[in-house]
């Protein structure tokens, strides 16, 4: 197959590839890039793969970055793009189930491409737009399939991570895997426990995105995947697909779902979060969405307290799982509140200890909060006169 007309992200990588080229050595495009531009998709990373050694590499680039030397990736920087070109090679070892022991340079494009997880991801592109295919990964491209290169076992006890990007590819293009492929999950499924959770956490949270989620999330569960994965154990992930083909639109949101449908409360769900090793702001949005989503009503202060962002992944969630009407409802009363934080009080701090000849402490807080809570139930108005009658008031 020839590609004629590349897409831009490689066109302009393409004077790395024939900068090589020129000094004898062979260059490709390799790896994900190569797939998306067969698919038509937008490309993320271009990936390149040569003959040469990293010294030749740097040799020939003015500027270049020490990316990973002894795996022989360095990045080659040109015209303010950063391009990963690993020298071919062959790994073996593999005893942590994570990377390679040893890995050796090699001269040869195909023992480079035989390392490499699915059919789809190890195929070739060289400079004149001739794809090399060894494995058959364009037929596997044309009739929708996801395979491992030769045996799927071995290529997961290279990296057990690559059973969860199985899943996460499938979510993405919707191509069931292959049967062989899939079974080698199942079989080895138990070796997830090897992977760093965030590196699980990415594969995870691509599938939860992409727009094929039901499937991924179907052969994520089916496999045993899911519960291997932490705090996933004796929870149904199939129904974490919802009842919408929307894809989601945050990672914020995928644990929101996650909170909601699980019916986690708070201590549990905080536990989760945090296995999963998510950053303190999101557990803190996630948390107020899922609280929200809890109630049986909303009074206005709930829809205060949890905040714009929280009350907006909760009308999302709403959506995704069939509940539109809630969405609408949620989405109107958080759009008319009277205030959204205490910034927007017509009186702060500073205002209350004039008023009323306060020092600072806990008190002022206490009144602001008052203030928040009047002004959000609407008994007075959001401005400065009715706040410091209100004040006042207290004070006598
Ligand atoms: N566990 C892995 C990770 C990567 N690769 C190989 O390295 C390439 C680049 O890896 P990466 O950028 O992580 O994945 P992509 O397939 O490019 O997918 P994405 O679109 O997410 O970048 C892959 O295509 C594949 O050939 C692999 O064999 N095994
Ligand atoms: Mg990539």
């Amino acid at each position: 197959m020839k590609i004629k007309t590349l897409p831009q992200p490689l066109q302009d990588a393409l004077p790395v590839l024939q900068t090589l080229n020129q000094a004898g050595f062979q260059a490709y495009y390799v790896g994900g890039c190569v797939r998306d531009t067969i698919l038509q998709r937008p490309i993320h990373d271009v990936d390149l793969a040569t003959s040469a050694y990293p010294a030749e590499i740097k040799s020939l680039f003015a500027q270049t970055i020490d990316t990973g030397i002894q795996h022989g990736t360095v990045t080659v920087v040109l015209n303010h793009e950063n391009y990963e070109v690993t020298t071919f090679r062959t790994e073996s070892g593999y005893q942590d189930y994570r990377r390679p022991d040893h890995v050796e340079f090699v001269r040869s494009l195909d023992m480079d491409l035989q390392r490499r997880d699915f059919t789809i991801n190890a195929l070739a592109l060289d400079a004149t737009g001739e794809v090399h295919d060894l494995f058959g990964g364009l037929e596997d491209l044309r009739r929708g399939q996801i395979r491992a290169v030769g045996q799927a076992e071995a290529r997961f006890h290279e990296d057990a991570l690559r059973m969860m990007r199985a899943v996460r590819f499938q979510a993405q293009f919707g191509f069931p895997i292959a049967e062989q492929t899939l079974a080698g999950i199942t079989q080895n499924a138990a070796l997830l426990t090897k992977i760093a959770v965030e590196r699980i956490h990415v594969e995870f949270i691509k599938l939860m995105l992409a727009p094929y989620r039901k499937l991924g999330l179907d052969s994520f569960q089916a496999t045993g995947l899911a519960s291997y994965c932490p705090q996933f154990k004796g929870h149904d992930c199939r129904c974490l697909a919802g009842q919408s083909s929307q894809p989601l639109t945050s990672e914020a949101v995928v644990w929101t779902l996650i909170g909601y449908l699980w019916q986690l409360p708070p201590t549990q769900l905080r536990s989760l979060l945090r296995a999963w090793k998510t950053t303190n702001e999101t557990q803190k949005r996630v948390t107020r969405a899922v609280t929200l989503l809890q109630l049986n009503t909303w009074r206005d202060w709930d829809l205060y307290q949890a905040g714009t962002k929280s009350s907006q992944l909760a009308q999302e969630v709403l959506l995704v799982t069939g509940k539109s009407n809630w969405a609408q409802e949620l989405q109107e009363r958080q759009e008319h509140l009277p205030i959204y934080c205490s910034q927007d009080l017509a009186l702060g701090g500073q205002a209350i200890m004039e008023i009323l000849h306060l020092a600072p402490g806990p008190e002022v807080g206490r009144l602001l909060e008052e203030l928040q809570q009047a002004v959000v139930a609407r008994k007075i108005p959001n401005q400065v006169i009715a706040l410091t009658q209100f004040l006042q008031q207290k004070r006598n």
